[in-house]
Formats: structure tokens, C-alpha cells, sequence
């Protein structure tokens, strides 16, 4: 182990599930994996908590898991202090596992019920020979207790005899129990109260400081990480694309997505809710993420192909469309069903407009011309049932460079990078 590297150092880390073939994967041709990682970059210095953000479904549990081996890693590599530890197993991982612990989101589940705390952190020090004797472990562990401040006489309780944040005490101490370096902690306050929750961040904060403890810290709540990281990575859909100094993050954040984000935390900024940026509909299935940037669909910043006459907001709202109709979300059979349960016109070109008007934020009208009616037209290829045209209409009328080659990160300052493609020469800033 070389004492310069990093303590951390995952490179294009991939980790793909397979996803066994059902009926509606014969017909697509063949079952596609579950890209819940897929090509992640990321360095843990030493004394440093790095937080991975992002929503629901991103990837961040998965990516910590295989960063520990606890994952089949399916492509890249972790090193762990410059020495390869991909894919090691059993006695092999054994001397990592000591320097590399976990903490998970619900401590409950994660502690065995049927263990006292005197067993739960006794068991792994004998297992790693810490300690010269049981005596000498038992000592240990009413130390641990104590410094994660639970009282050394809780040492023959059961997990459910404590509330939920003393569990996730017992939890830490478990992690520490074996003197660790680095610490993953996926979610570890979100099942708690908010006041818990700031006591834990100041009892990992302490920790952190006096044991020169380097963590990788799992979070979807942004006002978590402010509190914790020195460093932060955005993840969507199982990439990174942004990663910054905490500070740098929220006062400059520059991938859409984490301006998003940002946006939506309410303490952040909270005379300036004018700024807020909906990030509409959930993560699209990592098992057919978009092509170019992953984050396109759901972009407000989405770039408009050559030639577009309108706004922004314009190109935004069609853009929308076509993603809807890509993804196979607007139902005319539906529309109709329900046109006519209101009593209303159900014929062909009353569905189109229902599907269109019930698509677009803004009249049809505001749109271009041309763009106005390719909406119209694709709404028709879907009333006759023919998705493909439709899908063909919307590529046609709406191209945008998002949707071609995936972004490369840029380098916005010291340790900021984004991978957006506005960040790049090619695509300035299109005017509102
Ligand atoms: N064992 C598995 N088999 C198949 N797919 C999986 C498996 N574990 C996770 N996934 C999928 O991988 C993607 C990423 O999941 P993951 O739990 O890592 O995301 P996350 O960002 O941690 O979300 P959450 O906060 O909800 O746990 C999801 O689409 C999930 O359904």
C-alpha cells in the first residue's frame, strides 16, 4: 500500500445486473441489463467525506456496494491505497474488509436481533484479531460505546431495546469496531428524526476528525451532504456528472441536474424561489437509459437542434413531447376512454388535440409553425396506432445534439467538473 495514493480510487466502474428474459423481452429481442453503474470515476482522499447525490433509482447504494465487493463488478477497477482490489474475495478482500466498513441506511436490519451489542462488537474484532483477549475486547467495546455516545453499560442490550438513532450508534460502532480508514455509509440518517439526524452528522463529524477517518457518505438530501462533505458527486443514472468542492457545488453548481437539485432543497436559498427548477417525471430505467446525455429528457436546458426558430422554453415543451411520445407515454385508446366517459367529442381529431394540448405546457401555438404542426402530426400517427411514425415525426421535427454523443466532463475550476454539453465550445449559451 503506498501511503501517497488516495485512500479510494474507482476508475469506470461498472456494475451491471442482468435481467432474467420475460415475455416483453423476447418481443424487444432479448433482455437488456439493469446499467446501475456504469462508468463512475471517483476519489476518496485521506480525511475526506465525499458525498454521492442523486435521486431514487440513481445508482448510489449499488455504486457503494461495489465499491466494498460486496457487487460482481462488471468493468473498471477500485483501488483501495494504490493496490487493485477488484473483484477480491474471501481471504484475499479479508485484510480490506478491516479498513473498509460499511454503515447502512436502517440500523435495525443491519444488526442482528439476536446478538447483544457485547457480541455484535466484539465478534468482528476476534474475527480481525483485534484485542489480546475477550477481556481486552469487551474494554474496546465500552470505549466504542462511549465515544459514540451511548453509555458503557448498554453493552447486554439487544438492538430493539434502543431507539432508532442509538441503533445507528451501535451501528457506527460496529464499523469501528475493527479500525477502519475509510467508512461507506449508504443513507445513514434518513430513517431518522431531523434532530437525530444532526446528532449522528456531528457525532461522524467528530469521529471523522479524531480517528483521521476518510468516508464515502450515500445521500439522496442535499441538506445532509452540506452538512458533511468536503466534496460532492452528483449521480444520474448511473453516472457522475458533476463533481465539486461542497462549497463550489452550491454556490456554482453548473450541470442542470444539480442545479435542479439545488433548487429543490427548500433551506437553500429560500428568498429565491422564483430560480426553482421542476425536475419533472422520475429517473428513466437503467435498463434503456437515453442515448447522449442520460439527463436530456428530463432537461430544462435541453439544446435545440440547428434551425430551431423558437425559445428556449419553446424548444423545451416540444422536446418534452417527443420524449413522451419516445418513451411511449401518451395513450390515445385512453384519451378517447376518457373523452367519452366526460361526455365529451371522442372523434380522431378531438383525441389528437386532447393528446396534444394535455402534452404541452403552452398552447400548440406558441410553437413554431413547422414544430406545431409536427406536434399535430405525430398526435395523428398515434390516433392510427402508428407509434413508429409518430417516434419518427418527433426525431425528425425535434433533434437536439443531447441527444447524440454523451457529454465529456469539462473542467469548470480546481476539482469542479461537469459533463453537460453547454459547458463545452460547440454549444454556447442559446439565448432565451
Ligand atoms: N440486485 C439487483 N438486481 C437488479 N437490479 C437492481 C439490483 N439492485 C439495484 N438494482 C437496480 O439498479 C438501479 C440502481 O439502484 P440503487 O439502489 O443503486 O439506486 P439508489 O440511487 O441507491 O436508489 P435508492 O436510494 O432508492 O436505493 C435501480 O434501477 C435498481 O432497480
Amino acid at each position: 500500500m503506498s501511503a501517497d495514493s488516495p485512500i479510494l480510487r474507482v476508475n469506470d466502474l461498472k456494475k451491471y445486473y442482468e435481467r432474467s428474459g420475460g415475455v416483453l423481452d423476447s418481443v424487444l429481442g432479448g433482455p437488456s441489463d439493469v446499467r446501475a453503474v456504469d462508468g463512475v470515476d471517483l476519489t476518496v482522499r485521506d480525511g475526506e467525506t465525499v458525498a454521492v447525490v442523486g435521486e431514487s433509482g440513481c445508482g448510489k447504494s449499488t455504486l457503494a456496494r461495489t465499491v466494498l465487493n460486496l457487487e460482481t463488478v462488471t468493468g473498471g477497477t477500485i483501488e483501495f491505497r494504490g493496490d487493485d482490489i477488484t473483484g477480491l474475495s474471501g481471504s484475499d478482500m479479508r485484510p480490506y474488509r478491516r479498513e473498509m466498513q460499511m454503515v447502512f441506511q436502517d440500523p435495525l436490519a443491519s444488526l442482528n436481533p439476536r446478538k447483544t451489542v457485547r457480541d455484535i462488537l466484539t465478534t468482528p474484532m476476534a474475527v480481525h484479531d483485534i484485542g489480546d483477549s475477550q477481556a481486552d475486547r469487551v474494554e474496546r467495546a465500552k470505549d466504542l460505546l462511549e465515544r459514540v455516545g451511548l453509555k458503557d453499560s448498554h453493552i447486554d442490550r439487544y438492538p430493539h431495546q434502543f431507539s432508532g438513532g442509538q441503533q445507528q450508534r451501535v451501528g457506527i460502532a460496529r464499523a469501528l469496531a475493527v479500525e477502519p480508514e475509510l467508512i461507506v455509509a449508504d443513507e445513514p440518517v434518513s430513517a431518522l428524526d431531523v434532530s437525530v439526524q444532526a446528532q449522528l452528522l456531528g457525532l461522524l463529524d467528530e469521529l471523522k476528525t479524531e480517528l483521521g477517518l476518510s468516508l464515502l457518505f450515500i445521500s439522496h438530501d442535499l441538506s445532509v451532504v452540506q452538512q458533511v462533505a468536503d466534496r460532492v458527486a452528483v449521480m444520474y443514472l448511473g453516472e457522475i456528472v458533476e463533481v465539486a468542492p461542497t462549497r463550489e457545488l452550491f454556490a456554482n453548481p453548473q450541470h442542470p441536474y444539480t442545479q435542479a437539485l439545488l433548487s429543490a432543497v427548500p433551506r437553500i436559498d429560500p428568498d429565491n424561489r422564483e430560480d426553482r427548477v421542476l425536475l419533472e417525471g422520475t429517473v428513466p430505467s437503467p435498463a434503456n437509459p437515453p442515448a447522449g446525455c442520460r439527463f436530456h429528457t428530463r432537461c430544462p436546458q435541453v439544446i435545440p437542434g440547428d434551425g430551431w426558430q423558437g425559445s428556449q422554453e419553446a424548444f423545451r415543451d416540444a422536446f418534452r413531447f417527443r420524449s413522451r411520445v419516445e418513451a411511449g407515454e401518451l395513450d390515445a385508446e385512453a384519451a378517447r376512454t376518457r373523452l367519452e366517459s366526460e361526455g365529451q367529442d371522442a372523434s380522431d381529431d378531438a383525441v389528437a388535440d386532447y393528446l396534444v394540448e394535455s402534452s404541452l405546457d403552452h398552447e400548440v401555438d406558441a410553437l413554431p409553425a413547422d414544430a406545431a404542426n409536427a406536434v399535430t402530426e405525430a398526435a395523428r400517427a398515434l390516433v392510427d396506432d402508428d407509434e413508429e411514425r409518430a417516434v419518427d415525426v418527433v426525431q425528425d421535427a425535434f433533434p437536439s445534439p443531447c441527444a447524440g454523443d454523451p457529454p465529456e466532463a469539462s473542467v469548470i475550476d480546481t476539482d469542479h467538473t461537469a459533463a453537460c454539453h453547454r459547458l463545452t465550445d460547440d454549444y454556447p449559451d442559446t439565448p432565451e
